[in-house]
C-alpha cells in the first residue's frame, strides 16, 4: 500500500530545560516524549492482556477498556459506572501535568489497542462532557496522529449523532451549518508522530477546533524513513465534567456539542410555536 502522505507537522518549540518536549502553542498541543519508563510500559501492556486474555492476536480492528467513569458512544454522554483505575495506570498518574482550569486530574481512562494497520477516524471528542485538556500516552508502538482544522465536513458528520442525549431518533433532515463560521477554506490535514512512551496533551484549538485520528495504515513516515508500526496501545484520559460544568462555550461552534444542541433547541421550539400558531 502506498504510503498516503500527508503535510508535515509545523515545527515544535522545544522547551530548552527540558529537550524531550515539544510543543505547538499556536496549536495547544504538548508532546512529552518519555513521559513512561520502559518498566511502566511492559506493566501497561501486561495489564491490557490480563484484562483481554483470549484477545485473537490476528484482530485487524481497535479495542477498547474502560476504567474510571465510563462514558456512552451511543448517546455522547457519561453514565453512572464507575470502575477502579488499576495500579499500571496509577503508579505514574501522580506524574501528569495538570490544569486545575482545563478540568484538573483526569478520571476516566480509555485503553486501547491498535493492531498494525488499524486506525481511528477524525473526530473531535465531545466537547460538554470533558474538561478542556484531553491526554493520549502511546505505548507499544508509535503512530502517526492526523489532525485537520474542522471544517464543514466534519461539522455535518458531528451534527448526525446516530442517537444523542438530547434527541432520541437520528435527524433526517440536512443539517444547518451556522452562516459564518466557516470560510469555505479546507486547511489540510497534517500528522504528528507519537512515540511510544509519549504523553499527547491536546488543549484549545487542537481540542476544540481540530478533528484528531489516526489513519488505518501499517507504515508510518518518520524523519524521511518509513516506519513500520507494531501493535500500539493508548490511554486516553480525560476529565468527566461535573453537572454545572456540563457545557461549552469555545469558539468553535460549528463542531460544539453544546451549541448544536442549542441551536436545535432553538429550532424545535420554533417549530412548536409556529404549529401552535397555525392550529389555533
Ligand atoms: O489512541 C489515541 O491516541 C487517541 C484516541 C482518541 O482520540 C479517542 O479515543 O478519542
Ligand atoms: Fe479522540
Amino acid at each position: 500500500m502506498a504510503l498516503q502522505q500527508l503535510q508535515p507537522a509545523p515545527k515544535p518549540e522545544i522547551n530548552p530545560d527540558s529537550p524531550n518536549i515539544l510543543s505547538w502553542p499556536d496549536l495547544g498541543l504538548t508532546l512529552i516524549n518519555g513521559f513512561i519508563t520502559p518498566e511502566e510500559e511492559s506493566a501497561l501492556i501486561d495489564g491490557f492482556q490480563s484484562l483481554s486474555p483470549s484477545l485473537d492476536p490476528n484482530i485487524k480492528k481497535r479495542i477498547s477498556q474502560h476504567h474510571g467513569r465510563h462514558f456512552d458512544y451511543t448517546t455522547f454522554g457519561t453514565t453512572s459506572t464507575i470502575t477502579p483505575i488499576p495500579s499500571y495506570i496509577t503508579s505514574w498518574l501522580p506524574r501528569l501535568p495538570t490544569y486545575p482550569d482545563k478540568g484538573g486530574l483526569p478520571d476516566q481512562f480509555t485503553v486501547q489497542y491498535y493492531p498494525p494497520g488499524s486506525g481511528i477516524p477524525p473526530h473531535v471528542d465531545t466537547h460538554s462532557m470533558f474538561g478542556e485538556a484531553l491526554y493520549s500516552l502511546s505505548f507499544g508502538s508509535g503512530v502517526g496522529m492526523a489532525f485537520k482544522k474542522a471544517g464543514k465536513e466534519e461539522a455535518r458528520r458531528i451534527r448526525m449523532p446516530k442517537r444523542s442525549v438530547w434527541n432520541n431518533s437520528a435527524p433526517e433532515k440536512p443539517v444547518s451549518i451556522p452562516e459564518g463560521v466557516y470560510t469555505g477554506e479546507e486547511e489540510k490535514p497534517f500528522e504528528i508522530y507519537l512515540p511510544a512512551r509519549s504523553l499527547l496533551i491536546m488543549c484549545g484549538p487542537a481540542r476544540y477546533g481540530y478533528t484528531h485520528g489516526i489513519k488505518p495504515r501499517k507504515t508510518d513516515l518518520v524523519g524521511g524513513e518509513v516506519v513500520m508500526r507494531e501493535g500500539r496501545y493508548s490511554v486516553t484520559m480525560r476529565s468527566v465534567r461535573r453537572e454545572e460544568e456540563v457545557g461549552c462555550d469555545c469558539g468553535y461552534p460549528g463542531v460544539c456539542d453544546a451549541r448544536i444542541r442549542e441551536e436545535q433547541e432553538e429550532a424545535r421550539k420554533k417549530e412548536e410555536e409556529s404549529r401552535g400558531e397555525t392550529s389555533v
